[in-house]
């Protein structure tokens, strides 16, 4: 590249949250990079940015004004130019990044399933009638009151070593975790047991680490380009262009999932009423550039299907 490398005095800086799997998806991304380019790890520093959202544990999200709040000062760092790229959680993250900013680079997707983690059950069909389950997630009691009503669902926030000790400490029998933060976090003691998307559809971009960096910094652009994973990228076009058309937040109860197979994209995609009492699903195969159409068309299938109010 023309551009200058960077190197232990220069370092590119790699913006992150301070949780642990934000911090391992930094390292993650750090790893890739330095082995893409053939660079030691000091030539890139991870800087840690404190977020609003991570400050404000003692009450759901949904009740506070949540727009951008896990990614506002990340995003207010990077157009500063503090950090050279931040790394996130595609769930997490708007379909629209904010001027001057797009995010066009994804790592190789982990485990898209939900786990369901228990020191008492080894599964959600093994539950019985008054089990207690916790989940902040919208969609995941939605989709619980759907299909597994005879369960009490309760409010579980915090990283994901807050709900294991909630979990320890008998709040709740059992709660549900992303695969991929288990993986990454190498989670070895825990006991959790994959949800297959037949039972329990994934959140859309689930398992798939983001990275964010400023329109025209030519540099993060050949960066980035070198570790990102064009299947990927095509599953994520597909499943976010599903979330656009619907115009959901993390707050509405929807789920997604694209799969390749060879050159062939299958996209699943429900949406449901926040008390489960109603389900729309839809399923579409189409060749992999059209992802994005695929979502778009399946977003305006469903709004149709739902009708007015359905969210409320
Ligand atoms: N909303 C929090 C969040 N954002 C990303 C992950 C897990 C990792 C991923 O799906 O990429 C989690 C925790 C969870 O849902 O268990």
């Amino acid at each position: 590249m023309t551009e200058k490398m960077p190197t232990p005095d220069a370092p590119f800086k790699i913006g992150t949250r301070g949780s642990p799997l934000a911090l391992a998806q930094a390292h993650e991304t750090r790893a890739r990079l330095s082995a893409a380019f053939d660079l030691p790890q000091e030539a890139f520093e991870i800087t840690v940015i404190k977020v609003t959202g991570d400050q404000i544990l003692d009450k759901p999200l949904r009740e506070i004004d949540g727009k951008g709040l896990f990614t506002r000062e990340i995003e207010e760092a990077l157009l500063a130019g503090d950090i050279d790229i931040a790394v996130h959680s595609t769930k997490d993250m708007p379909t629209r990044q904010p001027d001057g900013l797009v995010m066009d680079c994804y790592l190789p997707r982990e485990d898209v399933r939900d786990a369901f983690v228990s020191l008492k059950y080894r599964s959600l069909a093994e539950m019985p009638d008054g089990a207690v389950v916790g989940t902040s997630s919208t969609r995941r009691r939605a989709q619980l009151a759907a299909r597994f009503p005879h369960l009490q669902v309760v409010e579980f926030r915090g990283n994901v070593q807050t709900r294991l000790k909630k979990l320890a400490d008998g709040v709740a029998d059992a709660t549900f975790l992303a695969t991929a933060g288990l993986n990454r976090l190498g989670m070895a003691d825990v006991p959790y047991f994959p949800i297959s998307p037949d039972d329990m559809l994934p959140a859309i971009a689930q398992g798939a680490i983001g990275i964010e960096r400023r329109i025209g910094d030519d540099r993060a652009d050949r960066m980035l380009a070198a570790i990102h994973d064009a299947p990927t990228g095509h599953r994520l076009a597909a499943e976010r262009a599903l979330l656009a058309g619907l115009d959901g937040s993390c707050e509405t109860p929807i789920g997604g999932l694209a799969e390749l197979d060879g050159d062939t994209l299958h996209l699943r995609g429900e949406i449901l009423r926040h008390d489960g009492s109603r389900v729309l699903t839809e399923v579409a195969t189409g060749w992999v550039e059209q992802g994005p159409d695929m979502g778009r068309d399946m977003a305006a299938k469903l709004l149709a299907e739902a009708g007015e109010g359905f969210f409320d």
